[in-house]
């Protein structure tokens, strides 16, 4: 398969979400014609491409192009470098009509998401994922935002780009343990919507690690599809986008806890398997679909297990997770596969089962280089 695959994106301002090779010629017109500067959010790894896409983009499309490098990972969401973007916007004169564009993984593309929905309340913005994390779901869908002391994605706005370009290219410099951390979110939509994911990966688990893998290209493409029909229909997570936060109520606990050490991905792992846990002992998963999360992220080679003593730190980071209301902690289960729901207030003898299936002794995190 070599030409692009479009796969549209529908709300109040729809856009699509194109996957392919050597996209840079689709740029411009995600950009528009009003736009004279554009702004490339980049980290360090991604330099040399931000400096083609900003060449290409003077040269071909006659823009004012600039490169703004951040820092790597979960290190640039931040509100000093999102004020340091704010500052690069100000004395280039970024009016409302000029973009904002993201490059990178799904940190970058949550940054530079925030910066374009905060200049001026609100520029367009065109991401360009660089990870199978920000392909799959980060770049797609419009949240964006960055972490405070408190917790994952605390401060952010619901800002949809005007088009997503996912070049397959980008991934061959991504690192193994990255390309890995983003199977997770794919499994996840496998679980919550799309089963058809799950036997693709089971039938060619080396396969699914890999980047040119046999099937890459159709579970990048289904992911996405399950992303963009769930934000399609409730882009501000008024309910069935919350489906989404599978396996991330303890998984961003996780990372918080790890002080952002872990990747996102290897985090909503033991998040997932929690979750199924939780499922299971309230009665509302079978077991055969619950081991099947083990099973799976265990051959992939993703983290299973957590800090087993870390449980109430865990607890009260949950609480300021965006689904709890009030004092209520609420979970997205599975009442079977491709059955997902919200399970409210669980009681506490409940949680404290499902993690003791995911606790470890301490020094089994430290093994762990996911
Ligand atoms: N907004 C959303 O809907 C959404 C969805 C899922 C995850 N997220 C967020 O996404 C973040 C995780 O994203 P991620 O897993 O992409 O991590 P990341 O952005 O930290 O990128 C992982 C690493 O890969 C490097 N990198 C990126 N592209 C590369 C390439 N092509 N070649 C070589 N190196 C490359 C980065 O510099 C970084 O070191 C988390 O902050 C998470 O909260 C947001
Ligand atoms: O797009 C969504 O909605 C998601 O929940 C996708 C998640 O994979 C993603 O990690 C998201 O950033 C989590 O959002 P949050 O609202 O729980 O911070
Ligand atoms: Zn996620």
């Amino acid at each position: 398969m070599t030409s692009e695959t479009r796969i549209k994106v529908g709300g109040e301002l729809p856009y699509e979400v194109v996957v392919g090779h050597g996209l840079l010629g689709e740029l411009p017109a995600m950009i528009g014609s009003k736009a004279a500067r554009v702004a490339i959010v980049h980290p360090r790894a991604l330099a040399a491409t931000a400096e083609a896409v900003r060449d290409d983009l003077i040269e071909h499309g006659g823009y004012q192009a600039l490169t703004v490098e951040v820092p790597d990972a979960e290190e640039a969401k931040s509100v000093g470098v999102l004020a340091y973007i704010w500052e690069v916007l100000g004395k280039s004169n970024f009016t409302r009509t000029d973009a904002v564009v993201g490059l990178g993984g799904g940190a970058t593309t949550d940054l530079a998401g925030f910066a374009a929905a905060t200049w001026l309340r609100g520029v367009r913005v065109v991401q360009i994922p660089t990870t199978l994390l920000g392909m799959v779901d980060a770049a797609v869908g419009g949240k964006t935002g960055i972490n405070t002391a408190e917790g994952k994605n605390l401060v952010g706005a619901f800002h949809p780009p005007a088009g997503v370009l996912c070049d397959l290219d980008t991934l061959q410099t991504l690192p193994q343990n990255d390309f890995v951390a983003g199977l997770a979110e794919v499994v996840k939509c496998g679980f919550i919507a799309d089963p058809e994911i799950l036997r693709l990966v089971e039938a060619d688990i080396e396969g699914a690690k890999r980047f040119d893998g046999p099937h890459t290209r159709e579970l990048i493409e289904r992911a996405i599809a399950v992303k963009a029909d769930v934000v399609s229909s409730d882009l501000k997570e008024a309910g069935r986008r919350e489906i989404l936060n599978y396996g991330h109520t303890l998984g961003h606990a996780i990372e918080r806890n790890e002080r952002y050490r872990w990747r996102h991905g290897a985090a909503i792992s033991v998040g997932m398997i929690f979750a199924a846990e939780l499922g299971r002992v309230a009665g509302r998963l079978d077991e055969a679909t619950a081991d099947r999360h083990r099973e799976i992220l265990t051959a992939l080679g993703l983290p299973t297990a957590y800090d087993g003593h870390a449980w109430p730190k865990l607890l009260e980071t949950m609480r300021v997770d965006k689904k709890s209301r009030a004092d209520m902690l609420r979970f997205i289960v599975l009442d079977g596969l491709a059955k997902p729901a919200v399970l409210e207030g669980p009681d506490p003898a409940l949680l404290v089962a499902a993690y003791s299936e995911v606790a470890a002794e301490p020094s089994a995190k430290g093994a762990v280089d996911l």
